[in-house]
C-alpha cells in the first residue's frame, strides 16, 4: 500500500514526523527520493507536491495521502477524509486593500480576484450569487491589487503578517484548513488503510496528554480519585514490598490539567508523582 506525502515545503518535516511518531519509520527515505520503504514491508512512502497528492491518491497511484484540506478541496477529487492530523492550520479569505472601500463580497461584484485557488474561489462567489473574474496566479497574489491586477484576492493566512504587511483586510472567510488522512473511497475499510488510520489517530489522540503515576495512602484513595480529572478511572495496584499501606496509581490527563491536578493530588496525599509524555494512545 502507497501513502502520498509532501515531497517539500512547510508539510514536509511534519509529516514526517508523524509517520516516524506512529511506527512507521522510513527506510532510506533520503531527500529527493521519489519513494521510500517503511518498516512494514507492505507500506511504501510516495513523496509528491502538496498540491498534486490528492490527484495521486484519485487516479491510483496511492491509497492513502497526506495533504491540506484546501489542496483536495482545489484538485475537486472525490477523496474520503479520515482523520484531522491537526497540524498546517490555516485559512482561505477574501481579502481586500484597506483603502479600497471594500466591505462585503457584494462589493465586489463586477470585479477581479486574483488567487492560487481559482476552483475553490470560483465555487465560493457562485454560492454567493456574486459575479466576478478570477485571474490565476501561482504566487505573491498579495501583490496583485496594488499593481491593478485585481481588486481582492482569496488566499492563505494564518498569523496574519503578510496580509498586515500588504495592507489588505480580509473581507470574508472563504474554509478553514488543515491537514488531513485522505483515502480513495474504495480502499476505506481495508486492513492496512486502517492500520494506518489506527497508527496515525494514535498519536493525535497522545499529543497534549501526560501520563501521572504516584503513590497513594491506601485510605486517601477516594479522595485522590476526586480530584484526578477527565478520561475514566486510575489504574490502581498494590505495591509490592512490606509498604502495603501504599497504593501506585495511574491516570491520563490533559497536559494543561496537570499543574493544578498535581497541586491539588499533594494536597491528598500523594507523593512520589511522576510526569511522562505519552508516545501514542490506542483507544
Ligand atoms: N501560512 C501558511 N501558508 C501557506 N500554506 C500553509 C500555511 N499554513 C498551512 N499551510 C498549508 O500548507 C500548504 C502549502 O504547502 P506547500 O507545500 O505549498 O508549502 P510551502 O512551504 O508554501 O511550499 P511552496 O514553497 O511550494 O509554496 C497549504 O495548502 C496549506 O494546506
Ligand atoms: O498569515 P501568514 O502567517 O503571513 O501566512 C500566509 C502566507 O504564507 C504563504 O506563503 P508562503 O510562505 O507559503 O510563500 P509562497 O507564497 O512562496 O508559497 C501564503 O501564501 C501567504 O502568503
Ligand atoms: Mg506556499
Amino acid at each position: 500500500m502507497r501513502i502520498a506525502v509532501p515531497n517539500k515545503g512547510r508539510l514536509h518535516e511534519p509529516t514526517i514526523e508523524l509517520l516516524e511518531r506512529a511506527g512507521l519509520h522510513l527506510v532510506d527515505g533520503a531527500d529527493r527520493k521519489l519513494y521510500a520503504d517503511t518498516v512494514d514491508p507492505d507500506v511504501t512512502v510516495l513523496f509528491a507536491r502538496a498540491a498534486d497528492i490528492p490527484e495521486y491518491v484519485a487516479d491510483g497511484a496511492a491509497e492513502l495521502g497526506i495533504t491540506g484540506l484546501d489542496q483536495q478541496r482545489e484538485s475537486g477529487t472525490d477523496l474520503a477524509d479520515l482523520l484531522d492530523l491537526q497540524f498546517g492550520q490555516c485559512r482561505i479569505v477574501l481579502a481586500a486593500p484597506e483603502e479600497s472601500g471594500v466591505e462585503s463580497v457584494a462589493d465586489l461584484a463586477g470585479g477581479t480576484v486574483a488567487t492560487e485557488f481559482p476552483r475553490i474561489t470560483r465555487e465560493f462567489f457562485e454560492e454567493e450569487g456574486v459575479d466576478v473574474d478570477i485571474a490565476e496566479v501561482s504566487g505573491a497574489t498579495e501583490l496583485t491589487p496594488h499593481v491593478d491586477i485585481a481588486d481582492a484576492i482569496v488566499d492563505i493566512t494564518s498569523t496574519g503578517t503578510t496580509l498586515r504587511m500588504n495592507r489588505l483586510g480580509v473581507v470574508a472567510e472563504v474554509m478553514s484548513s488543515s491537514v488531513r488522512l485522505f483515502a480513495r473511497p474504495d480502499a476505506v475499510g481495508s486492513e492496512k488503510v486502517e492500520q494506518v488510520r489506527t497508527a496515525l489517530d494514535s498519536v493525535i489522540a497522545a499529543s497534549g496528554k501526560r501520563y501521572l503515576m504516584m503513590n497513594v495512602p491506601r485510605e486517601k484513595l477516594d479522595a485522590v480519585e476526586d480530584v484526578i480529572p477527565g478520561l475514566g478511572g486510575p489504574t490502581v495496584m498494590e505495591v509490592a514490598g512490606e509498604d502495603s499501606e501504599m497504593l501506585a496509581v495511574h491516570v491520563v490527563v490533559d497536559e494543561r490539567d496537570v499543574f493544578e491536578t498535581i497541586a491539588s493530588l499533594r494536597e491528598e496525599g500523594a507523593s512520589g508523582i511522576l510526569v511522562t509524555e505519552i508516545e501514542r494512545l490506542v483507544e
